[in-house]
């Protein structure tokens, strides 16, 4: 099955929203694996998703030198065409020799993989790791804790807020 196959149903069906500490435990799993696979000599997180498990993983590192690559290709859940907005910067490129050699790339999760693909095309060498993947994504990451299914929609902690939750007996499920 490849993503334009998906309905909304297909891609988004299965609501899964992590909080904070959720999200800050699976970074710090996430980071004890890479502890085990670099040194990296920077970071690289894709925005704005990847900025926050970026500076989680860095701190648990001690790694520095960040850099960002910017791309946009959801509103909200509709998935449109990829932007590139700023590229990996010069210096970056040359600190990993040009093919990302030692540079780890952070995302927040892999859906339909259109992102990392377009990214590892520009750092082959680099080491990709996501917090969530999903399936048709999955082959792409190198690096990730958590699996969901591909019907899942992750809520991010950044993108939600607390409110009042009716009664399960009124409906609520
Ligand atoms: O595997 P894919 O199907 O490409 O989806 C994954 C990408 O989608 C989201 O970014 P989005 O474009 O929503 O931008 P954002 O990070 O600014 O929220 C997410 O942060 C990943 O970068
Ligand atoms: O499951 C998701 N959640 C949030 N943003 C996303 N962008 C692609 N897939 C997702
Ligand atoms: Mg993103």
């Amino acid at each position: 099955m490849t993503a334009s196959d998906l309905s909304k149903q297909d891609r988004t069906g299965r609501p899964f929203p992590v909080s904070w500490d959720q999200f800050h435990r699976d970074c710090r799993a996430l980071t004890w694996r890479l502890n085990e696979v670099g040194p990296f000599k920077a970071v690289i997180a894709i925005t704005r998703g990847g900025l926050v498990p970026a500076a989680i993983v860095a701190r648990e590192l001690g790694i520095r030198v960040i850099d960002t690559v910017c791309i946009a290709s959801y509103d909200h859940d509709k998935q449109e065409a990829l932007q590139l907005l700023k590229p990996i910067s010069a210096d970056i490129v040359a600190l990993g020799a040009g093919t990302g050699e030692g540079v780890l790339i952070v995302d927040d999760l892999v859906d339909t993989g259109a992102t990392a693909r377009v990214v590892r095309d520009m750092m082959p060498a680099a080491h990709f790791a996501t917090v969530y993947a999903k399936p048709l994504g999955r082959p792409l990451v190198d690096t990730f804790i958590t699996e969901v299914s591909q019907d899942t929609w992750i809520y991010f902690p950044w993108d939600l807020g607390l409110s009042f939750q009716p009664p399960m007996k009124d409906g609520a499920g």
